[in-house]
């Protein structure tokens, strides 16, 4: 097999190098074309032309380079490890058995015989589902039939077998075992050898509109959206582009963890955007809270100001901004003035009575679209009128070579006239730009006062809503919007003026969905209405929120997303972590007993008892110092950034990384950050600092405990300084050793 495909890749080389030269040659008639004289009028008109044409044979050469490249690439990777699966299946109307072989790409020699499978073929969903007998899978053309008669697994390091089993289940535990026992790299792996059936199903799910994974942590929800992209952009190669799908990620560290997965798989990645970038790009000139802030500050957050929260991120109040749109009356709508250099230039009044012309029978976004063309008609009649002025005509007279060159293309002019027409529209076009932008935005509308105003309009007992609007606006003065107001602004923002949505997405991923409101969802639901929605998350690993069961959820978005085909897979396995860290983590659960860990053994999660914050800093030192000589990176997780600022200064001489919201990427060593940054994140060797009573003494807590404990793959140690939270003395003392400060500075 191996020989086959450097064979293979020794002809690739060749096409390439061909395709290279080709390349050079043809950018460089096109650098000789593009200098030819661009003074003389003819010469222009033919030079554009000619260029034209050598930008397009260019594009294609270079197309065709990167594409041997890409073959290349595949080839070599194939080369190190072409398989890591064999079924043996007999057809019916077949003689023999036949062995087909599963690798990360297909490969066939140049007779156009298969010898290796891609694991996303159809045929390949045996290997992952199948237990040994009869088995069916699903192909283009219906589902078919076979015999399963074998299932083999293989290690290949650099065409090397290291390690092959015969297995009649998923796949076996061994090679699993091996998988996860490795420490973790900077960068997310890609689990294709090794997928279990749940997450199979996960992956492989062509047929839901809506997909809800309820996982708990460790469970692979992460892996499966990846390896899911992966198989989505194989089956629809014509009609699927990279470019639109969208992963919601919680923070940047994430997006950059986990940005090596599809490229392994030869796929380029999708978008990925976390929710405040998402928002700060559809509020522009604002600052939206970041879920890093709303960490941050709800610690502080008094129960009315989390009462207020609750309410402005549940379906309700998104209810609320319907009906209020609905009932709105012309009057009360808040028209703005569009300014051109200090000066009105549409005031108020006019874009209210252009409104008005409009029958009150039109929903009110349908009167503010013919608004919107109505301003845009009579701003360029304001531009035709602007031409003659002598400004404009100033700049036509200085015009350089260039600037005409760039103006006018390859047009042609019967008059003096028209020439001076065309290039003074544009000159006053691009003068205007920022009119036409702000008419194309809806500025006309002030979206931010409308808000207010329907802050005023509610009553509800407990809340005072005047002082909420209040508050609102003076958040604005600053340019500050919390994260709760943002999806609802929006939503009002587009009712009003039918912007907002987008449709060119056809997948839309969200990551820790429970961190996300209803009303957040909700609005990206109508921000991408085309998309099918994949959202996955743990209902246990929910930060200052009450939990949501996911039935009720999956209930909830199916009823507000109108989807008909809604789907929920439930995944209780974990696998980051060893089995003793899994169980503890559990066990902070009150039900956590439907969490099955993975069998990898590992030592005890220790418990380490200060009695002062001297004791602890000698303790913390001690322990990196220890764990560092087994480990890459060990993560020091806190409860907030002021512990971890905290931290960070008590060990200052070991030169520890002080993670922040910004950052994005994971240095090696010692890492120091709050649990909220390394959601979705994983850790050779965790450091829970601080798990007093007095520090996570309330019930409160629990959801950080178990994320900072599910945060460890090999090694868990938990400090405290003072009397250890009942959170965890509460569970089965086997789980968990104990020394105090004393013993282990022996
Ligand atoms: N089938 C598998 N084969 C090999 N490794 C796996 C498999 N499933 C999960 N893992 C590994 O388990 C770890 C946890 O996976 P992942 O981060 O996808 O889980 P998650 O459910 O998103 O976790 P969390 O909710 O805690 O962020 C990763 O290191 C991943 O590579």
């Amino acid at each position: 097999m191996i020989e086959k495909i450097c064979e293979q890749k020794q002809h690739t080389e060749e096409l390439y190098e061909k395709a290279h030269k080709e390349t050079s040659q043809v950018e460089q008639n096109y650098s000789q074309n593009a200098k030819v004289n661009l003074i003389e009028a003819d010469d222009r008109i033919e030079t554009h032309a000619e260029i034209q044409q050598q930008k397009g044979l260019v594009a294609r050469a270079v197309e065709n380079e990167s594409i041997l490249k890409r073959q290349i690439d595949e080839l070599d990777d194939l080369q190190k490890s072409p398989y890591f699966g064999r079924i043996d299946i007999q057809d019916e109307d077949e003689d023999h058995p036949e062995s087909l072989y599963i690798g990360i790409s297909s490969f066939a020699d140049r007779d156009g015989n298969f010898l290796i499978y891609d694991w996303r073929a159809p045929i390949s969903s045996i290997y992952y589902n199948g237990t040994l007998g009869n088995v069916t899978y699903d192909t283009p053309a219906g589902s078919m039939q076979t015999e399963l008669l074998k299932k083999r697994q293989f290690t290949i390091n650099h065409g090397e077998i290291i390690h092959m089993f015969d297995t009649n289940e998923t796949v076996g535990d061994e090679l699993l075992q091996q998988a996860l026992g490795e420490q973790n790299d900077e960068h997310m792996r890609n689990i294709v050898s090794t997928i279990q059936k749940e997450q199979n199903d996960i992956i492989r799910d062509v047929r839901s509109d809506l997909l809800v994974v309820q996982g708990v942590a460790g469970s692979g929800k992460t892996s499966a959206i990846l390896q899911r992209i992966a198989f989505l952009l194989y089956h629809s190669r014509a009609s699927l582009d990279a470019d639109e799908i969208v992963l919601f990620s919680p923070n940047r560290l994430y997006s950059r963890y986990i940005s090596d997965v599809l490229p392994s798989l030869g796929e380029r990645n999708m978008r990925q955007l976390t929710l405040a970038e998402f928002f700060n790009r559809r509020l522009e000139g604002m600052h939206v809270q970041t879920l890093f802030d709303r960490f941050e500050n709800q610690q502080s957050n008094s129960k009315v100001e989390q009462k207020i929260i609750n309410f402005k991120e549940g379906q309700t109040f998104i209810d609320l901004i319907q009906k209020y749109e609905k009932e709105l009356p012309t009057a009360k709508i808040k028209f703005a003035n569009i300014n051109y250099q200090g000066e009105v230039f549409f005031a108020k009044d006019e874009i209210q009575s252009i409104f008005e012309q409009f029958p009150q029978s039109m929903r009110i976004k349908e009167r503010t679209l013919k608004t919107k063309n109505e301003l845009i008609k009579r701003l360029k009649k304001r531009v035709d009128s602007e031409i003659k002025k002598d400004w404009v005509q100033n700049q036509i007279n200085q015009i350089s070579e260039e600037k005409y060159h760039e103006l006018v293309g390859r047009r042609h002019f019967k008059s003096y006239d028209d020439e001076n027409y065309f290039i003074g529209r544009k000159i006053v076009d691009k003068e205007f730009q920022i009119i036409d932008d702000a008419i194309f935005n809806d500025y006309f509308i002030d979206i931010y006062s409308q808000y207010a105003a329907f802050l005023t309009t509610l009553s509800t007992a407990d809340i005072n809503w005047q002082q909420v609007a209040k508050t609102f606006n003076a958040n604005l003065e600053m340019h500050y919007i919390a994260l709760e107001d943002a999806a609802p602004v929006m939503l009002l923002r587009d009712l009003l003026t039918g912007s907002g949505t987008n449709r060119k997405f056809q997948y839309v991923f969200i990551d820790e969905m429970q961190d996300y409101s209803i009303a957040q969802l909700m609005y990206l639901k109508h921000a991408f209405p085309r998309a099918k929605f994949t959202l996955l998350g743990d209902s246990e690993q929910t930060l200052f929120k009450d939990v949501t069961e996911p039935q009720m959820l999956l209930k909830k978005l199916k009823e507000s997303f109108q989807v008909k085909r809604a789907n929920l897979i439930t995944l209780n396995r974990s696998y980051r972590s060893t089995a003793q860290i899994t169980n503890f983590a559990a066990a902070l659960l009150p039900d956590g007993d439907k969490i099955q860990a993975f069998s990898r053994e590992g030592a005890l999660p220790t418990v380490i008892i200060a009695d002062n914050q001297d004791q602890a800093t000698r303790d913390l030192r001690r322990l990196c110092q220890s764990e560092l000589e087994d480990y890459g990176t060990i993560a020091i997780l806190t409860k907030n950034m002021e512990e971890s600022e905290h931290v960070s200064d008590l060990l200052r001489d070991l030169n520890p990384s002080l993670l922040n919201d910004g950052d994005r990427s994971l240095p090696k060593g010692i890492v120091v950050l709050p649990i909220y940054l390394a959601k979705g994140l994983e850790f050779d060797s965790v450091i829970a600092y601080n798990v007093s009573e007095e520090n996570f003494g309330d019930q409160f807590w629990r959801g950080t405990l178990y994320i900072i404990a599910s945060r460890a793959m090999h090694h868990l140690n938990l400090i405290s300084i003072g009397d250890v939270s009942k959170l965890i003395t509460n569970i089965n003392s086997d789980m968990f050793g104990i020394q105090r400060s004393f013993d282990f500075s022996k």
